[in-house]
């Protein structure tokens, strides 16, 4: 999908209250750039973004349409930007990384919410209208993820955050699968990061620490691999797949939540353990069911079924299982059987 040609993060920068001036924080890693463009929401974000960036050019953006990468990409024309800051939630990551990537010129990620692993992937998400594309885009010259300002993003976000994680488990698991069945190689370093990084997430919740750190930290990792893999292997497996899939439908929730939910089920069709995952997100209040996402049982199957087309060509464990076993898996690890008047019932 795309090539390993793109670049690799040179550094992060993770702390409380590190948002000086953003020149200063690049010359410390001997970058000088003189023209930034900072590439906002326009929320909160936008809001944020007057504050910490008062004397920088801004553009806001409303969504992750190609009209806003266009709007960007004009806006950088015009002012001469060397720079483009992306400063804000997953989509305006997604449009200031693709507008970089189309004028060839560097990217910062400075992320105010950790929902998902486009922080420092080499992907951008770009809504066309008709259709949703993950493109190849270049992976940013670096992170700086002030915990002061993702303390405060809405839980739900952080939550995504850690389901986006989560799911490299399962990804790997399918990324393992696809080369023992002879249709892909394992880049070994690529996994050994992307393992690393939900394992250490899995530590600090173990340990009862500090999870903002950990978990930027983790989605940078993961967006590293990405790079060093070549295409999302070490992070999207059949999770992703199904919840690529749940978006076309009319009720979807974040990415980050949906890979989550779907990864318990996933790890039960590889038969792992997923239980012991289960125990350990719902003690931060990760949803463990469908329900808490309101996606019913009858929804969810055929986000299931649809989930190999969203990516054909991506071998993983939906591409052997039975219909007996999904039903049997469903009710396994969501705890919910269709009662005989056609509602929902919570078995455990
Ligand atoms: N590139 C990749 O590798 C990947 C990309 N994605 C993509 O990421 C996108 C989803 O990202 P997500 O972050 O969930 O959604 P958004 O970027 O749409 O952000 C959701 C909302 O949160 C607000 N927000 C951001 N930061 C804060 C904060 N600190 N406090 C309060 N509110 C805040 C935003 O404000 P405002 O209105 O100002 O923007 C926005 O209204 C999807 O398009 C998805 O496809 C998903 C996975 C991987
Ligand atoms: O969300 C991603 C990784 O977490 C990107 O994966 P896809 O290649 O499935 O879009
Ligand atoms: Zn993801």
């Amino acid at each position: 999908m795309f090539s390993k040609a793109v670049s690799l993060p040179i550094f992060w920068m993770i702390g409380e209250n590190i948002m000086g001036d953003i020149k200063d924080v690049l010359s410390q890693y001997n970058m000088v750039f003189h023209r930034p463009l900072v590439v906002t929401g326009s929320g909160v974000t936008s809001e944020l973004g007057e504050n910490y960036f008062s004397s920088y050019k801004r553009v806001s953006i409303n969504s992750n349409h190609i009209s806003d990468v266009e709007k960007v990409k004009a806006q950088a024309r015009s002012v001469g930007s060397d720079l483009l800051i992306g400063f804000g939630g997953g989509k305006v990551i997604d449009v200031a990384k693709m507008a970089a990537t189309e004028l060839n010129l560097p990217f910062l990620s400075v992320p105010t919410a950790t929902s998902n692993d486009a922080v420092a992937s080499p992907v951008a998400v770009i809504n066309f209208g008709d259709y949703v594309k993950s493109m190849g885009a270049m992976a940013p010259i670096g992170v700086v993820a002030d915990l002061n300002i993702l303390r405060n993003q809405p839980r739900k976000q952080f939550l995504a955050g850690v389901g986006d994680l989560f799911s490299n488990i399962s990804a790997l698991a399918d990324w393992q699968l696809a080369a023992d069945r002879g249709f892909e190689r394992v880049d070994p370093v690529a996994a050994y990061l992307s393992r690393n990084a939900v394992e250490n997430l899995f530590r600090a919740i173990e340990n009862g620490s500090d999870l903002y750190a950990t978990l930027v930290e983790g989605l940078v990792v993961s967006g590293v691999a990405m790079v060093l893999a070549g295409n999302s292997r070490p992070s999207s497996g059949a999770e992703h797949l199904i919840s690529h899939a749940l978006d076309r439908f009319p009720i979807h929730d974040l990415h980050g939540l949906q890979v989550g939910v779907a990864a318990f089920f996933t790890l039960r069709l590889h038969g792992m353990d997923h239980l012991r995952y289960k125990k350990l997100l719902s003690q931060i209040g990760f949803p463990c069911s469908w329900q808490e996402l309101n996606v019913d049982r009858e929804t969810f199957m055929k986000a299931v079924q649809l989930a190999p087309q969203t990516r054909s060509g991506r071998y993983t464990i939906l591409s052997e299982v039975t219909p007996e076993l999904l039903q049997e898996a469903y009710d396994e690890v969501y705890g919910v059987s269709v009662s005989g008047d056609g509602e929902f019932s919570i078995q455990d």
